[in-house]
């Protein structure tokens, strides 16, 4: 029954690159199709080769995989698988990362990239009732001066984009380095948020708050490290967005069983589940709730609460924010009447 229920209800994915939904067979017609050359033949070469020992050794090959994404169609393929997919989950709303640095460094113009994924997002509100905002990340293993570069070639499409985010290697690669290309990106008028707390020290989210004055954290799970941090995130109800078998397959947690999430909200904090690399991680967002709920044995009111939170931490305007609430009460209702 719970199954159902995690299944059916109405949630927010907030956490998800959309080069990280490039599944294997999808990367192996786009080699093709692309004439890329790549060090493999076959899906299930590919599937050997997601054995991570850390965020790195996944990066490496999240960022091979992404040299067949070449032209406007390609990109609007692969959003539009992932939009399809998570149709299917009963995702309402969702707030996707691009890393625009991994295909201009490659000679992909800027404009191409987003220009596939936005129309494939259109699509997916008209088509499948899927509402969207879109996040640009900075890969910070990079320079700020790229960064500065690349915020520059995002003005002109500021109205497509909400928000500029953080990612890529976090180990020696602090918040605090980016400090200035986030408050030119925040005059401009985008919203921040920044991956802190994965690999990272707590310091590290201080640090995207103080300093990048983030509207989200990335992650965050290491927050746990640090009592005051963990009472401050809770005051001041600054969303986490976890992403579960992210954290197992990338060694953070050495299980589900050991995953904080359960303790996270139970301390109050806005939690929410998310995918993160969903092709790379063995699951989308309705993949991360189910073996949560089994490992960690969530409630149904837990799940509600862990929905809820997906529309409160959303970048939605507050009206919808109250609608996309009202939707979900509705669905709890209906769920309990059944149930009785
Ligand atoms: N989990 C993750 N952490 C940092 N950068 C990423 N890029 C894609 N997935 C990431
Ligand atoms: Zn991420």
């Amino acid at each position: 029954m719970i199954t159902e229920f995690i299944q059916q209800i109405p949630k927010a994915e907030l956490h998800i690159h959309i080069e990280g939904s490039l599944e294997p067979e999808f990367m192996l017609n786009l080699a093709e199709r692309n004439q890329i050359k790549l060090p493999f033949t076959s899906v299930e070469e590919i599937r050997q080769a997601y054995q991570f020992n850390h965020l790195q050794s996944f990066l490496d090959l999240y960022y091979l995989g992404s040299r067949v994404l070449l032209t406007e169609q390609d990109f609007y393929d692969l959003t539009w698988a992932y939009l399809e997919k998570v149709a299917c989950q009963n995702i309402r709303h969702t707030e996707i990362f691009f890393d625009p640095q991994t295909h201009t460094q490659r000679g992909i113009p800027f404009e191409v990239v987003l220009s596939g994924i936005d129309q494939a997002l259109q699509a997916g509100q008209k088509k499948l009732g899927i509402s969207s905002r879109l996040m640009l990340c900075f890969l910070r293993h990079l320079s700020p001066e790229s960064a500065m570069e690349i915020l520059k070639q995002a003005i002109p499409y500021q109205d497509q984009i909400i928000a500029v985010g953080l990612d890529s290697s976090e180990q020696n690669h602090p918040p605090s380095q980016f400090k200035d290309v986030f408050e030119v990106a925040r005059n401009l008028g985008f919203l921040t948020v920044a991956h802190a707390g994965e690999e990272g020290p707590p310091e590290y989210i201080w640090q995207a708050i103080n300093l990048l004055k983030v509207s989200r954290i990335d992650h965050g799970v290491r927050c746990i490290e640090d009592p005051k941090l963990v009472q401050y995130l809770k005051e001041k109800q600054i969303p986490l967005t976890v992403c579960p078998l992210s954290n197992v397959r990338l060694k953070v947690f050495p299980t589900l069983q050991h995953h904080n999430l359960k303790t996270l909200l139970d301390l109050g904090l806005c939690v929410t589940v998310n995918s993160d690399d969903p092709a790379y991680f063995g699951g989308y967002i309705l993949e991360n709730f189910l073996e949560t709920q089994s490992a960690l044995n969530f409630s149904f009111q837990e799940i509600y609460q862990l929905a809820k939170n997906s529309f409160l931490a959303s970048f939605l305007g507050e009206q919808e924010k109250h609608n996309r609430i009202d939707e979900l009460d509705q669905f709890m209702q209906q769920f309990t009447q059944k149930l009785s």
